[in-house]
């Protein structure tokens, strides 16, 4: 059986070729990953640029803009009520400049209509409408798109009015007005009767054709709770009366897919003069099936869909811009062939400005724009996304103006496997041996095992500590140290000694670390100044790793001696050492230094037979 593998949305790369790797140099670190944060950066850029390039060869024509008509079948308007429905989230609200950058920030997303506003319900919102208007709704530059500009009202003149005042200096000015159709709407909030309703909608969508607005849509509000029968006569009246596009929102988010494709389906099938419309969705998230309703709604033959950038809206929320249209570019031959206007390559960016502004942040699992929506977290995924990024991501990030710090998305973390691991030494510029990767990968996993997340840092800092270091003379086996404001701080540290027999130092110092060292020369007792000690957390946060590094020089003063070798010397060693704990950390930096000195002395073996009259001197 052949298998064909077709993993994103457009071409897929090649599957990564792990053994072409760069020239080395003597100290591990490839030529090319001395600069890696930069190549990694240019890679990522070009790559871009590419995808970029092929994707606008490959996006189709918009089809000119006529009110009520789409000359393409497959094409669908997107609409975009961010402004509008978006910020009728609770604490969303934007001012007229926020909004103003949004909307640009809209038409080069490529959205066809922007609803900006509802202009009757402030004088400010109104100055908002009105300012998109000119300035979104008139691109200067030639050829440039020109989105819609729309504003909301009631169906009441008041409304209206401000709905014009707001959008008529947009060259393609839209009013969208309203009115509940469901018999619980009616009765209880509009207190009115259907026939009432239906003279209100009719009247309304003609007064505002009668302004000159050549684009008005009319909402049925709460239609997916209306009754259908009902639903086909107000849209026929109001179709007659002028109206370009028919909205039909599931104002509460109670259809299901299927009842609200069928939804959509009926209306088609049954509405007098409907050819003459757009049909149009808007459903709400209430049951966390906006996207799917909406998409149900694209099938059975809306082609204008109301969405919002993250999802944000009244309650849940509504549909959002980057799950409807990611969807259609994904799975549009399943979508009869649809295809939308929309520059996918401006999502991540859109979405992180409209998060910004509303203050609405997206969780981090969200569908297109959460940060882990393209990261990468267990070995088995990490493995597989090496061999090839088909196996777990169905859209590739450039699609969505994405650019990962890593071009894999791989999240190193304590559920990371062997693979993960040491490719991303080799990004970092390191090869190390088999042998060594194993000693590393082992304190990889007891780092890991505590923090939420290894970063790079914590990578460097881990292989300088376990890879980099001198050879093991002396090897920590644990250090215990308590301080406070109590009394004087204490330590026990125990040591390997080179023939592998453990030996224990206790004493006290003037804080955790002087402790500690000082129950280091109690072991090792080598005359040593300690001449530098430094400290810096590498990574971030509470539980970053701690890099120590320290510079001891052996201790001439009143000639003393190595203990067993009898050689006096003034050189100076440097040791590191990391750890999330600072005293550990501290430690192995001391210990480092001073297998140094040992390797240096020539005094490994016999060190380790301690003689009592060994004098420590050590200052700090
Ligand atoms: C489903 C949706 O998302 S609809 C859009 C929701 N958006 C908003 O409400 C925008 C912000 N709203 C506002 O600023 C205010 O509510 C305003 C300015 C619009 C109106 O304020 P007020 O005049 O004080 O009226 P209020 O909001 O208290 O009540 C709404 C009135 O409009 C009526 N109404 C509601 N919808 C409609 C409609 N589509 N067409 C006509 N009248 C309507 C109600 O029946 C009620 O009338 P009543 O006063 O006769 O009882
Ligand atoms: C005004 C209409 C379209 C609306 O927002 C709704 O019904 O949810």
């Amino acid at each position: 059986m052949a298998f064909t593998a077709k993993p994103y949305c457009s071409t897929p790369t090649k599957p990564p070729t792990l053994s072409a790797r760069a020239p080395r140099s003597a100290h591990g670190l490839s030529a090319a990953a001395a600069a890696t944060p930069s190549t990694v950066r240019l890679r990522a850029f070009a790559q871009r640029i590419r995808a970029q390039s092929q994707q606008q060869q490959q996006r189709r024509r918009r089809p000119e803009y006529v009110p009520h008509r789409i000359d393409d079948p497959n094409y669908v308007r997107i609409f975009d009520t961010t402004l509008r429905d978006g910020e009728q989230s609770p604490g969303a609200t934007m001012t007229s400049a926020e909004k103003l950058v949004v909307a640009r920030q809209l038409a080069r997303l490529g959205v066809d209509i922007i609803e900006a506003g509802f202009p009757a319900s402030s004088p400010d919102d109104l100055d908002a409408v009105r300012s998109i208007a000119i300035e979104v709704g008139n691109p200067v530059e030639e050829g440039a798109h020109v989105p819609v500009i729309c504003g909301l009202s009631r169906c009441n003149k008041r409304d209206i009015d401000a709905a014009w005042e707001a959008v008529r200096n947009a060259r393609r000015p839209r009013i969208h007005t309203f009115i509940a159709t469901s018999e619980i709407h009616m009765q209880h909030k509009l207190r009115k009767t259907p026939e009432q309703v239906v003279a209100i909608a009719k009247e309304m969508v003609a007064y505002a054709r009668s302004l000159g607005c050549p684009d008005v849509e009319f909402s049925p509000e709460d239609a997916g709770r209306s009754n259908r029968e009902f639903l086909y006569h107000i849209l026929e009246e109001v179709i007659k009366a002028g109206a370009t596009t028919l909205n039909i929102p599931d104002t509460v988010g109670y259809t299901l897919p299927y009842e609200f494709g069928k939804l959509i389906a009926d209306i088609k099938a049954n509405t007098p003069g409907i050819e003459n419309a757009i049909i149009s969705t808007h459903c709400q998230n209430d049951l966390g099936l906006a996207t799917a309703n909406t998409l149900a709604g694209a099938r059975a033959g809306a082609r204008q869909l109301e969405v919002t950038i993250n999802g944000i809206g009244e309650r849940a929320g509504n549909a959002s811009l980057e799950e409807v249209v990611m969807a259609i570019k994904c799975r549009g031959e399943l979508l009869d062939g649809l295809y939308t206007g929309i520059n996918s390559q401006h999502i991540t960016l859109t979405s992180k400005m409209v998060q910004e502004h509303s203050g609405l942040h997206v969780q981090p699992h969200k569908a297109i724009v959460g940060a882990n929506a393209f990261a990468h977290e267990s070995g088995i995924h990490q493995d597989g996304m090496l061999k090839y990024k088909g196996t777990y991501e169905i859209i590739s990030p450039d699609d969505i103006g994405l650019t990962r710090a890593n071009e894999f998305g791989i999240v190193l973390g304590k559920l990371s496997g062997r693979h993960a691991v040491r490719s991303k030494l080799v990004e970092l510029g390191y090869e190390i041996s088999d042998k060594e990767f194993e000693d590393f990968f082992k304190r990889y996993k007891e780092v890991a095992e505590k923090k939420k997340r290894v970063t790079d840092e914590d990578i460097e800092a881990l292989l300088s500590d376990e890879i980099f270091q001198p050879k093991v003379i002396w090897s920590l086996a644990d250090v215990q140290a308590t301080c406070g404001t109590l009394g004087l701080s204490t330590a026990t540290v125990k040591l390997i000694a080179p023939d592998g027999e453990e030996k224990i130092g206790c004493s006290v110092g003037t804080g955790p670390v002087d402790a500690a060292y000082k129950a280091v020369d109690q072991i090792i007792q080598i005359p040593t100044v300690l001449r530098e000690y430094g400290m810096t957390s590498v990574t971030e946060g509470i539980d970053a790793i701690a890099t120590t590094r320290v510079v001891v020089t052996g201790d001439v003063t009143n000639n003393s001696k190595h203990a067993l070798t009898g050689q006096s010397f003034n050189r100076s060693f440097s040791g590191s050492g990391a750890a999330m704990d600072i005293v550990v950390s501290s430690v192995r930096a001391y210990l480092s230094a001073l297998n140094k000195m040992c390797s240096f002395a020539g005094a490994a073996k016999a060190s380790s037979e301690v003689p009592e009259s060994a004098s420590v001197q050590r200052t700090e």
